[in-house]
């Protein structure tokens, strides 16, 4: 391998600092499609920078709106088409971007026109059969290019009637319900979406919402089984919006906080935020990491008593911070258990045979469930493991925190972090000593 395809990390003795999060993926990819739907212009600052997002802006493109982005910044205009995007006939190419292609599937199979959505090969192994099976009960015409239930996806003009019950799945990914949500207001008629069985990752329907809610459309909601859309309702522009920082990026400083002997604060993501991830800090809390709050930044050190502690949790809710609990746990004493998490089978890779295979590469001890992992750390790292990332990002951001114990690490196909944050190693070499 040449060294642009690995990264050899030192060992970190120590980190200290500040760090200004990158924008959140779910935020930004949400908010473009929302100011696309939406009549009139809106400002977007703080956008993210990252593969997930120029997917995005790219579809936005190809499909007709307009959008300018302030040379030197990461603020952004985009002029709403009112709901009915201008292009009718489009091939869109998403990666491998979950927050992209699971609404633009729901929003163009109710737009009316002929649009193929595809990504790379790993998207057309994660599912989308919940989604498109809840899009045919309102009429949408979607056809499988390759194998039932999974991307590519071909969509046709069709007629659709909403006026009814909308059942959708919500046991696989919450992105289903996320994409309905946001797309069955274009139908103009009231809507009643129906969870069938359990929904997993609930805090990122709470994003959802609450975006919503700023583009002026209003869901009633009964718990999280059933979501009422009023008929009538469109879309506006809120004039100016702010993207948080991204509270999963901020899982890897903070959890590098609890390990590694100083003081980290990450600032975009506090006591405010509306992601559902920044109750990760409450996990390292519970480990017995001291951390503090703020309006819009979070600060971790380690224990005051020395080692963390090692912990059995349900991280269901925070799926994606929940990765990095899985590599801290090298630094906690005893066993630790992540349950619930069975959705990582399904994300940029199987996350949890991933998960397994590399934390056995530094000495741990992995038990791995169909649902669940159970990690015990051995007395000490093996240093010099290469790390196979597999094109996740978060597998390159976890491992990383592997050189706070005291060993080298190699982190391959460091580039892979572009997903969410392509500057993350710069930015965490400016935190480490
Ligand atoms: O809606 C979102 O922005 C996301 C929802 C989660 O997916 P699942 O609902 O599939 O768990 C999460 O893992 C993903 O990174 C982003
Ligand atoms: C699961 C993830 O991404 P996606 O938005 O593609 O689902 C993730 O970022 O960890």
């Amino acid at each position: 391998m040449t060294s642009a395809e690995y990264l050899d990390l030192a060992p970190i003795s120590r980190v200290n600092g500040t760090v200004a999060l990158p924008g959140s993926k779910s935020i930004s990819n949400r908010i473009l499609l929302l100011a696309a739907l939406a009549s009139g212009k809106t400002e977007v600052k703080g956008l993210l920078a990252s593969d997930d997002i120029e997917r995005m802006l790219e579809a936005m493109t190809s499909l007709g709106v307009k959008w300018t982005q302030t040379p030197g910044t990461r603020d952004f205009v985009v002029e709403g088409v009112g709901g009915q995007f201008p292009v009718k006939d489009a091939d869109l190419f998403l990666g491998n971007a979950g927050t992209a292609f699971r609404p633009l599937t729901a929003a163009l199979a109710l737009a009316g026109g002929t649009y193929k959505l595809h990504g790379v090969p790993r998207m057309h192994e994660r599912p989308i059969g919940d989604l498109v099976d809840a899009l045919r009960v309102v009429g949408a015409d979607i056809e499988y290019l390759g194998n039932d239930g999974f991307p590519p996806l071909q969509l046709r003009p069709a007629s659709i009637s909403a006026g009814r019950r909308v059942p959708v799945k919500g046991n696989v990914s919450s992105q289903f319900l996320t994409a309905l949500l946001m797309a069955l207001p274009l139908t103009g008629e009231d809507v009643t979406i129906e969870v069938v069985g359990e929904l997993i990752s609930k805090p990122y329907i709470e994003i959802t919402l609450n975006l919503m809610a700023r583009f002026g459309i209003k869901v009633e909601r009964n718990g999280w089984n059933e979501f009422v859309i009023r008929g009538g309702q469109i879309y506006q522009s809120p004039g100016v919006v702010h993207v948080e920082g991204d509270a999963s990026s901020a899982s890897y400083f903070l959890a590098a906080g609890a390990i590694g002997g100083g003081v980290v604060r990450v600032e975009g993501v506090g006591s405010e935020s509306i992601q559902g991830d920044k109750r990760f800090a409450e996990v390292l809390e519970q480990m017995g990491a001291q951390i503090t709050w703020a309006a819009n930044h979070i600060e971790a050190a380690p224990p005051a008593t020395g080692k963390l502690k090692a912990l059995d949790v349900d991280l269901n809710h925070i799926p994606d911070a929940a990765m990095t609990i899985a590599v801290a746990a090298l630094f906690a004493e005893g066993t630790t258990t992540i349950r619930n998490i069975e959705s990582w089978r399904v994300k940029e890779t199987d996350r949890l045979a991933a998960m397994a295979t590399e934390l056995r590469k530094v000495g741990a001890a992995v038990e791995e469930g169909q649902d669940y992992i159970r990690v015990t750390p051995p007395a000490d790292l093996i240093p010099h493991a290469a790390i196979d990332t597999y094109d996740d990002h978060r597998m390159a951001m976890c491992f990383s925190l592997v050189a706070l114990g005291g060993v080298p690490v190699r982190i391959n196909d460091p580039k892979c972090t572009a997903k969410t944050f392509p500057t993350y190693f710069e930015v965490l070499a400016g935190i480490s000593q």
